[in-house]
C-alpha cells in the first residue's frame, strides 16, 4: 500500500485527490470545522493548480509514476510468490476495498490478508494513516479474513542493504557530498508522535505492529547514520535533509530544509552532489519533480556543477527480495 496519486494531471483530478488528501486528520490536523473551510476553500484551490503543473512534467503513458512503480514491484514480488499479490492506494485509486472485495471474489475462502505499507518510517500522516484506513474499511465492511501489517523498517539490516546496494555504484563515479533527503513533516506532528510512542510503550495503544521508539525525524537521521555507516560513508561527505513543505503561516516544519540548502552546497565547496531520498520506497513527484527537475536546476544555478539523483529502491532485485522474504516469513 502507498500514499496514491490522482487519477490525471488535469486540475479537476488533482483537486480531488487534494481534498482527500488533505481532509485526512493525520495529515492536516486540525479540528474539522476549520479544516473543511480551510482545504475547500483556501488550500487546494491554489495548490491544485500548481500541483496539476508539477504532475504533468513527470506523468508517464501509463499513468502516475508512484502507482505505476508500486505496480512494478508488485508484479516483481509476484514473480517469487504463490498468492495473489496487490497494490492500494490510501488516496485515490486502487483504494483498499476495491482490492479486498477483488481479492475476495478471486477466492471467497481468503482467511488473511498481509498489508505492507510502502514506509520505511513510522509518522501519523504516512504509516499510521494508511494501516488505520486500511483497518477502518476492513472493520465497516466486516471482511471475513485478518489483516496483518508489516511494521516500520526504518532500521533493518535488510532495508539498509538494500538502499546501501542502490547507492553504492553512483559513489564509485566520485563526488562531494550526498544528501539524504526526506519527506518533510510539520513540528507539531513530532509531538503528537512522540505521545503516541510513549502510550505505545506504557502498553496503552496497541498498534497491531512494531512501533519505532524514536519519533520521525530521529528515524530518518538513524537511517542515513545506519546507511553511511554501511558504504563507510566519511561524517564530512553525507548530510540530511527534509523536503516537501507546504509551507502555512506559523507553522515550523522539521528542519533543515532541502530546498535552501541545494541553493547554499555550491558556496560550501559542493560541485558534485548526489541526492537519495529514502523516505519514498517507489519514485513519485515528490522525487521526480521536486528534486531530479526543480532541485537539480536550483543547485544547478547556484554554481553547483552536478546533481546526481539516486533513484528510490522500486524494484530493484535486492528490494524486492527484500520483501518478499518478509512476508513469506509473516506467513
Ligand atoms: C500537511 C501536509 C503533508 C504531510 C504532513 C505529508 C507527509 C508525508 N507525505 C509522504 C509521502 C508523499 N507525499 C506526496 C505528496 C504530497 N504530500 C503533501 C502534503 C503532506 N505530506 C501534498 C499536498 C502532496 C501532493 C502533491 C503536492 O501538491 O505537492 C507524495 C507523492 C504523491 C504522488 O502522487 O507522486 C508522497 C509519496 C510521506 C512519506 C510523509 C510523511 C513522512
Ligand atoms: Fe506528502
Ligand atoms: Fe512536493
Amino acid at each position: 500500500m502507498n500514499l496514491g496519486s490522482p487519477d490525471s494531471p488535469e486540475v479537476k483530478d488533482v483537486r480531488r485527490y487534494l481534498n482527500e488528501f488533505l481532509m485526512d486528520s493525520r495529515v492536516l490536523d486540525f479540528p474539522a470545522v476549520f479544516r473543511f473551510p480551510l482545504v475547500r476553500g483556501i488550500i487546494t484551490p491554489f495548490r491544485a493548480p500548481n500541483s496539476a503543473k508539477a504532475y504533468s512534467k513527470v506523468w508517464r503513458k501509463d499513468g502516475s509514476p508512484l502507482i505505476v512503480l508500486t505496480r512494478q514491484l508488485a508484479d516483481a514480488v509476484q514473480q517469487q510468490f504463490d498468492y495473489p499479490v496487490r497494490t492500494a492506494m490510501r488516496y485515490g485509486n486502487p483504494s483498499p476495498r476495491k482490492v479486498f472485495d477483488e481479492l475476495l471474489q478471486a477466492d471467497p475462502g481468503l482467511k488473511e490478508v498481509i498489508l505492507f505499507p510502502l514506509y520505511p518510517h513510522y509518522t501519523m500522516s504516512s504509516y499510521e494513516t494508511a494501516v488505520a484506513y486500511a483497518r477502518a474499511i476492513h472493520k465497516k465492511y466486516k471482511y471475513p479474513f485478518s489483516l496483518k501489517f508489516v511494521s516500520p523498517f526504518y532500521n533493518h539490516p535488510d532495508y539498509i542493504a538494500a538502499l546501501a546496494a542502490r547507492i553504492a555504484p553512483y559513489l564509485e563515479q566520485g563526488y562531494d557530498k550526498i544528501l539524504f533527503s526526506y519527506h518533510g513533516l510539520p513540528e507539531r506532528h513530532m509531538r503528537k508522535d512522540d505521545e503516541t510512542i510513549s502510550r505505545y510503550q506504557n502498553g496503552a495503544k496497541d498498534t497491531g505492529f512494531v512501533m519505532p521508539a524514536i519519533n520521525y525525524q530521529k528515524q530518518c537521521h538513524e537511517t542515513t547514520r545506519l546507511v553511511a555507516e554501511k558504504l563507510s560513508l566519511p561524517e564530512n561527505r553525507y548530510e540530511t535533509t527534509f523536503q516537501s513543505r507546504l509551507k502555512q503561516a506559523g507553522n515550523e516544519w522539521i528542519k533543515p530544509y532541502t530546498a535552501p540548502r541545494l541553493e547554499t552546497l555550491p558556496a560550501d565547496g559542493v560541485k558534485k552532489l548526489l541526492v537519495v531520498c529514502p523516505a519514498f520506497i517507489n519514485d513519485c513527484l515528490e522525487t521526480l519533480e521536486e528534486i531530479a527537475m526543480e532541485g537539480k536546476h536550483a543547485f544547478e544555478s547556484a554554481g553547483g556543477e552536478e546533481l546526481v539523483y539516486i533513484p528510490c529502491l522500486n524494484d530493484s532485485k535486492p528490494w524486492t527480495d527484500t520483501v518478499v522474504a518478509w512476508v513469506k516469513a509473516m506467513l
